[in-house]
């Protein structure tokens, strides 16, 4: 069986209750049979976003961007894979480089975040990738390996389980690497969750970073990528329709 391809947008820290109208927009003009669509909110408009996906007839799948690794409890500010769920959502992102940045986040914690998303009945798109003096020293292979090694639960099977390659100095700066460096880290990552889990050659494998309308088509067609993690461009039906118009396509 092939991995699935996954049109996954990350809206990070940006969106109100009115943006919620892009949902409908894009339901409305950009079904790709045979392509799952994600959207991952910020956490407050998970619960309305599900309530509003549920009326449409191409199903659009809604995530969480952060989970705690404990299912409840005494931890303010935090959000648990079970409310996650209860909220509606189907997936979560663990290990965004911005969350192993901004809090410290380390691949054991990845892995307990992963594990949780697990146990509550979610699909866990877990995120790697180089910084960009780690590519200039040529580490950038040894960097995913390590963090791929590091940040995945045992349990973990194609799935529930997504990875997503996002050179940090990609994200948002409208630079990619070339479709060669691509090409190489995916096939990297096919190798070493091939090696590792039985169905590591259909876990699902994502891009991310500055993917854009005009260059999606272009990454799709590289070996071993099964969709795509979108920042900025998904914040628009109009951006992140074409988008998923692509991976539809490839
Ligand atoms: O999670 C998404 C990524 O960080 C990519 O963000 P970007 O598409 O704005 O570069």
């Amino acid at each position: 069986m092939a991995p699935r391809k996954l049109a996954a947008g990350n809206w990070k820290m940006n969106g109100d209750l009115a943006a919620l109208d892009q949902i409908d927009a894009l339901a409305r003009d950009h079904a790709a049979p045979g392509c799952d669509v994600l959207i991952c909110p910020p956490a407050v408009l998970i619960h309305p976003m599900a309530a509003r996906v549920s009326g449409l007839a191409d199903t659009i799948a809604v995530g969480g961007q952060d989970c705690h690794a404990a299912a409840s409890g005494a931890h303010t500010g935090d959000i648990s894979a079970v409310q996650l769920k209860d909220a509606g959502a189907s997936h979560v992102i663990l290990g965004h480089s911005e969350r192993r940045t901004d809090h410290g986040e380390t691949d054991a914690e990845v892995t307990a975040k992963a594990a949780a998303a697990h146990r509550a009945g979610l699909v866990a798109i877990i995120c790697v990738g180089e910084s960009e003096a780690q590519r200039d020293a040529g580490e950038t292979l040894d960097v995913i390996a390590a963090q791929l090694a590091g940040s995945i639960p045992e349990g973990a099977t194609a799935r529930n389980t997504v990875i997503a390659y996002e050179p940090i100095w990609a994200i948002g700066t409208g630079r990619t690497p070339t479709n060669d460096q691509i090409a190489e880290v995916h096939q990297l990552m096919r190798d070493r969750l091939t090696a590792r889990f039985a169905d590591g050659d259909q876990m699902s494998l994502l891009y991310g970073g500055s993917v854009k309308p005009g260059n999606a088509a272009e990454i799709f067609a590289i070996a071993h990528v099964n969709g795509a993690l979108v920042g900025g461009a998904s914040l628009k039906a109009s951006d992140f329709g074409p988008i998923v118009s692509a991976l539809g396509a490839a």
